[in-house]
């Protein structure tokens, strides 16, 4: 059986018996159902397919084509990559061309030959291809927008090829980390490596805000709609719009604006206070906080509801003293970055300040680390900048990492060749079996060590 994993294809029709032939036709595709509006945007939200078929007709009112049109046109606001193709009734050309001239990809009138809408489908999936690939490869002409981001961790490089990969598409992302980990800095990049670029950036910090003035700030006001409301405002929102909005600190959103906030998810339309017009919305949402959402949940002080439409793609981002080597070379790329800014020429860390960043565990992560260098930077009377000026304690020296290779291999084929003779109870001929190697390369390795 084949384990490769097929490819998203969504149906939306609410015919059953038509909706089971489709399913039956495609099935070289994970055909995903939906038969009304709702579902279809869940399906799309949740499996970002490539390629949707979708009738016009839908309920509540299956013979008109309001639904249908507005499907359309909330598929391609949300994912404007879609290869949608529209079913019509039959004698609908005006329909078929309204839709295509609302992005649609193209258009079968029924009934139609299953095998064409085959071929079309296959086609859909082809040209979405080539042009993610272009969009890649134009994106590696632009160079990396990650690039300002300094690490060498395995699992924040990780989180960076999730980044890039999750940018191109509308989905909203959850970034989870410690306070000054480079939450902000990561969600610049998904708006920096998405189609928004050319549009705002807009964050808000919702735990610096007042509760009361927060609604405001996100969604802003009428003229007249509160005393001291002495013109007509816009919020973040409606700022951000077509851009990236990025709600920082998302768990200290108070109850009755993450109401407020899920309805704005669901609708995509907005009313300033005192309003009474809806104004639509196309915004890419990030969000990110430091406490433990799931938590919050629990005792009931964020919405279950609110989370998973924010949570559609969910980063976390290790704290600094989890990163493997990044104390060190951050330290160097900031020193670099400061001895530049503050035209000192160059300077460089010594090693006892080298070793001093590395045994630190920086609670306040890389904003730490960053203001440390650079009042470090200030302070140094030369250009080598001392564990002194950076103004921490002495490394203790068994917290610090030894990078000395040899005594590194020694201390390890030590500690092997000891477990190996515990195990066999002294007896070397076992023990020289057990460690793979000849009876008397084991006496050496024990002489060398001292064992008896
Ligand atoms: N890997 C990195 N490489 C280079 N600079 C970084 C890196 N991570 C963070 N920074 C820098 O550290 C500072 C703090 O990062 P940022 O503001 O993105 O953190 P944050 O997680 O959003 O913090 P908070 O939760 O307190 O808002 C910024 O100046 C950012 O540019």
């Amino acid at each position: 059986m084949s384990t490769e994993k097929l490819r998203p294809l969504l149906i939306v029709e609410d015919d059953p018996a038509l909706q089971k032939q489709l399913r039956w036709a495609f099935d070289g595709y994970e055909t995903l159902t939906a038969s009304d509006r709702e579902s279809a945007l869940v399906q799309i939200r949740r499996h970002m397919p490539a390629v949707v078929t979708m009738d016009l007709g839908l309920p509540p009112d299956a013979d008109s084509v309001s639904e249908g049109f507005l499907l359309l046109e909330q598929i391609l606001a949300h994912a404007p990559d879609t290869k949608v193709i529209v079913l019509t009734g039959q004698n609908d050309r005006a329909n078929a061309l309204r839709a295509i001239g609302l992005g649609a990809y193209d258009f079968f009138s029924k009934p139609f030959e299953v095998e064409m809408l085959g071929l079309t489908i296959d086609r859909a999936y082809h040209l979405y291809d080539l042009q993610q690939e272009n969009m890649r490869l134009q994106q590696m002409q632009h160079p990396d927008v990650l690039s300002g981001l300094v690490t060498r961790d395995p699992e924040l490089l990780r989180v960076c090829r999730t980044i890039e990969k999750v940018a191109v598409t509308d989905a909203t992302v959850l970034l989870l980390g410690e306070s000054g980990t480079g939450k902000e800095l990561l969600a610049r990049a998904v708006h920096e490596s998405s189609s928004r670029r050319r549009e705002r950036f807009v964050a808000i910090n919702c735990a610096a805000i007042p509760d009361n003035l927060l609604e405001s700030e996100l969604f802003g006001y009428e003229k007249g709609a509160f005393t001291g409301a002495a013109k007509t405002t816009p919020g973040k929102i409606e700022t951000a719009n077509h851009g990236t909005l990025m709600l920082d600190e998302i768990g200290d959103l108070p109850h009755n604006l993450q109401a407020k906030l899920l309805r704005f998810l669901q609708e995509r339309v907005i009313e300033r206070i005192g309003g009474r017009q809806e104004i639509p919305i196309d915004v890419r949402i990030v969000c990110a906080t430091h406490q433990d959402l799931r938590a919050l949940i629990k005792e009931g002080r964020f919405r279950e509801d609110l989370y998973y439409r924010l949570a559609e793609i969910v980063v976390n981002i290790p704290p600094l003293r989890a990163r493997q080597g990044d104390a060190a070379l951050l330290a160097h790329a900031f020193v670099r970055r400061f001895a530049a800014e503050q035209k000192r020429g160059s300077m460089v860390l010594r090693e006892d300040a080298v070793r001093a960043v590395e045994a630190y565990a920086w609670p306040g992560n890389v904003r730490e680390l960053e203001n440390c260098i650079k009042r470090a930077v200030i302070m140094a009377d030369g250009n080598q900048i001392t564990r002194e000026d950076i103004g921490l304690d002495e490394a203790p020296s068994d917290d610090v990492v030894a990078l000395d290779l040899r005594q590194t291999r020694d201390e390890a084929e030590k500690r092997v060749v000891i477990t190996a003779l515990g195990r066999v109870d002294g007896n070397v001929v076992k023990a020289a079996e057990l460690l793979g190697v000849s009876r008397p390369t084991l006496y050496d390795l024990m002489h060398r060590f001292g064992l008896k």
